[in-house]
């Protein structure tokens, strides 16, 4: 039996992997945490779910991994600067792994594979993403995750800058700019999780889309993550490791 303690238990997703872990028949559910409560009772924990937030992610994670606790880590928000932080934190505690993934969604993360597999057939590429107006942070992990894929992958084709005659906008009317990847963010109740990859080339267009349908979608993949953390060496960032894509 894996024993496992989920952060941000009582949270939209949080929920939904306790329920999960608690139905898998090699895991216990040994602590469940959530604003406020002490995060001790984690030590009792060998793999640690966070579905938090990103303003508290990393003094979890530290806290995760100097008291020997695997982190399995969904809350978006992490750049170059904090993976590297964490990084630093695993090096100082061997023995201990994290995996970090902006998308435990299956499809998603075949969404996220197909765009960068199409992005060097394509003049241009921007992603639209569209979430429930509950989300923190803007862009979603998901689509700066696809965005530096698409942009790693127009590198290696030696492709340059994308077309685009804007000489005058409105602040933010063209997006963010991630790596020369243009991303639109859409804050709509009544929205899960979606994302919409649009490739643009001489006379034709390929859209690739992804839709949440329900939050329980992300536990087969998270785990996927719990059963496998203790075996990959140091970090990993993104589930598509632990694939056989
Ligand atoms: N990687 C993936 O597949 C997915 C990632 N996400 C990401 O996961 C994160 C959470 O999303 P979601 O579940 O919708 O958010 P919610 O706000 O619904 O849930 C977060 C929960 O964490 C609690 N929390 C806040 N601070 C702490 C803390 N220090 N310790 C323990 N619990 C804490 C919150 O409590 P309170 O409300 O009282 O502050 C809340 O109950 C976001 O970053 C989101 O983008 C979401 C879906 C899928
Ligand atoms: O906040 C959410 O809801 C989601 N967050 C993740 C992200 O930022 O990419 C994953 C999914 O989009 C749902």
């Amino acid at each position: 039996m894996i024993r496992v303690g989920v952060l941000g238990a009582r949270g939209r997703v949080g929920v939904e992997v306790c329920k999960a872990v608690h139905a898998a028949e090699d895991m216990e559910l040994v602590a469940a945490v959530d604003a406020g409560d002490p995060i001790e009772s984690l030590a009792a924990a060998e793999v640690v779910v966070d579905f938090t937030h990103p303003d508290v992610v990393m003094d979890n994670l530290k806290w995760c991994i100097e008291h020997g606790v695997h982190p399995v880590v969904g809350t978006t928000g992490f750049d170059a600067g904090r993976l590297q932080a964490v990084r630093g934190w695993l090096a100082d505690n061997p023995g201990v792994n994290a995996l970090i993934a902006p998308n435990f969604g299956i499809a998603a993360v075949l969404m996220m594979h197909f765009a960068q597999q199409a992005a060097r057939y394509f003049e241009s590429v921007e992603i639209v993403e569209l979430h429930h107006p509950g989300k923190a942070d803007a862009p979603s992990g998901t689509a700066r995750r696809t965005a530096e894929l698409v942009a790693e992958a127009r590198r290696k084709a030696g492709l340059g800058a994308m077309p685009d005659a804007t000489s005058s906008e409105l602040p933010g009317a063209r997006g963010a700019d991630v790596e020369g990847v243009h991303v639109h963010g859409v804050r709509l109740a009544g929205l899960i999780a979606h994302q919409e990859v649009l490739l643009g080339g001489d006379g034709e267009i390929l859209t690739i889309r992804h839709d949440t349908m329900n939050r329980s979608s992300f536990t087969p993949g998270v785990l996927l993550g719990v059963r496998r953390v203790r075996e990959l060496p140091g970090l990993t960032v993104g589930l598509e490791h632990l694939l056989d894509l």
